[in-house]
């Protein structure tokens, strides 16, 4: 992963690039995933080459876990965080139309906490402890109800979040989208791993 290198992103966050895809536009940032407009709800896949090859076998770890089994990621999204520029993440719900139930993030390089809030709630704040190494699911009324985020005091020295993002209900079998939905779950099965540009992991302030 270190041998590819970082691009600036918001909030003092960097994230992974692999190969330049589509140009930079007004955000740096790049995932390894399908292009999406989220706000128009259309999705490109000619650009998307599968999840790269570094996270196969942690894909296929994960899914040897009760809670993953059935865990089929079609988007990775690198992010780097470090003390000096004050890298942080604000409170935010990830994509509901594109992404599903699970959200899962690997914890990398140092220990940290995702501090949950409801906007309905002020002042009230969970801190969920991630250690380095750790792995947490976002799920549930974690997801759903609860926003996430990443405060600069709570980084302490460098860190790598890789998080892993499966595909919505409308995507899946049964779904409206679900030809489309098969189609990018076999193109992430390859494991070709080409970082797609543009702002993918767009989130709902
Ligand atoms: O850094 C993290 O653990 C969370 C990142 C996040 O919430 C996101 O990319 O949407
Ligand atoms: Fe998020």
């Amino acid at each position: 992963m270190e041998a590819t290198p970082w691009v600036n992103s918001q909030s003092g966050r960097r994230k992974q690039v692999v190969a330049f895809v589509f140009t930079i536009k007004e955000e740096l940032s790049f995932d390894y995933g399908p292009k999406a407009n989220f706000k128009k709800k259309k999705l490109k896949l000619g650009c998307f080459n599968g999840l790269p090859a570094f996270c196969k076998t942690l894909v296929e770890r994960m899914q040897r876990t009760e809670q993953l089994r059935d865990f089929v990621p079609v988007e990775l999204c690198d992010l780097e965080y470090v003390p000096d520029r004050g890298s942080a993440i604000d409170p935010h719900f990830d994509d509901f139309w594109l992404w599903g139930e699970r959200l899962v993030t690997l914890n990398l390089l140092s220990d940290t906490y995702l501090t949950l809030s409801k906007d309905d709630q002020p002042g009230v704040e969970v801190l969920v402890p991630m250690p380095r190494k750790s792995l947490i699911i976002v799920s549930g009324p974690a997801r759903f109800q609860w926003k996430h985020a990443i405060k600069r005091d709570h980084i302490q020295s460098r860190r790598i979040a890789m998080t892993f993002r499966e595909l919505a209900p409308e995507f899946l079998e049964g779904g409206p989208q679900e030809d489309t939905g098969r189609k990018m779950i076999d193109l992430a099965k390859t494991f070709r791993g080409v970082a797609v540009g543009g702002q993918l992991s767009l989130i709902q302030s």
